[in-house]
């Protein structure tokens, strides 16, 4: 069976193709296109690539997700979008928003992936539009999470109230002292987020050291600064299609 999932961000699409092998063996290619998506799955489409069932969880807007879910429609007029929403638990994980829907399905399911890959405790760090940071014990139990703006946007919004605050002369991404304007900026917010990132490692609340796992467009610039904290972590770019993958085993 031929799976194509979908992962809307805030920023951007992501999408993969997966061959679904004796319900449970999975091979997936295929990912990381940036928008416009449809138009890459339009492509793929023309050459001949069929899927028998479609994926997609969104962040985006309501109105972004009609949109795809009609060009999906127009390219493939047989099959039904299967969107993914937010549970209170499954496949093991349990979630730990009370109004459980809220919870973004991209951390859901990046905690899912997480979970596929590891019986241990762990931290999920997707550094994207938001950087959000989820902490799960081994038994599958959500602890509850962090979310926190991208650095960028937080320094433009700030340079935007502050008459003399400009950001001109990007320098190499650091957590030290600034000596310059930008640097004081910048690495302020990156040095924020990774003693935030370092208190939850250190903190173990789920009684054991966790993994820590980086998934997002920002993952590698935060697996650096962790490495120069000599704090452990690991890149999985594609754990929101691990969790994905789950949704095809029943
Ligand atoms: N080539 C790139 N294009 C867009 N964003 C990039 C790129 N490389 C790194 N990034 C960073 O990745 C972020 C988007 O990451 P992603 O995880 O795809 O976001 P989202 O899931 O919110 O759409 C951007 O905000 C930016 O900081
Ligand atoms: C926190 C997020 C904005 C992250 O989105 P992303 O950076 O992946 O685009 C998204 O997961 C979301 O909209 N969540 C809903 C709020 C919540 O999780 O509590
Ligand atoms: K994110």
């Amino acid at each position: 069976m031929i799976v194509l999932l979908i992962d809307q961000g805030n920023t951007k699409a992501k999408y993969a193709w997966c061959d679904v092998i004796e319900n449970k063996k999975h091979q997936a290619s295929g990912f990381f296109s940036s928008a416009p998506i449809i138009h890459s799955i339009e492509e793929q489409a023309l050459v001949g690539l069929k899927p028998d069932r479609i994926l997609m969880a969104s962040v985006a807007s309501e109105a972004n997700q009609k949109a795809i879910k009609s060009s999906v429609q127009e390219i493939y007029p047989k099959l039904a979008l299967e969107i993914i929403t937010t549970p209170t638990q499954a496949y093991g994980l349990t979630n730990a928003y009370q109004a459980h829907t809220r919870l973004g399905v991209d951390r859901w399911l990046a905690m899912l992936g997480a979970k596929a890959t590891t019986d241990k405790a762990f931290i999920v760090i997707d550094a994207g539009t938001a950087v959000t940071l989820d902490v799960v014990d081994k038994q599958g139990n959500h602890q509850g999470g962090w979310i926190l703006p991208n650095v960028n946007f937080c320094a433009e919004s700030l340079a935007n109230r502050a008459g003399k605050i400009e950001l001109k002369q990007l320098n190499p991404i650091s957590i030290s002292l600034g000596r310059v304007t930008e640097d004081c900026v910048y690495n302020a917010l990156y040095a924020s987020h990774i003693q935030l990132i370092k208190s939850q490692y250190n903190e173990q609340i789920t009684g054991e050291k966790p993994l820590i796992l980086l998934a997002g467009g920002d993952a590698q610039l935060y697996l650096e600064l962790l490495q120069q904290e000599q704090v452990p972590a690991k890149i999985v770019t594609n754990l929101v299609f691990l969790g994905m993958l789950e949704y095809l085993s029943d």
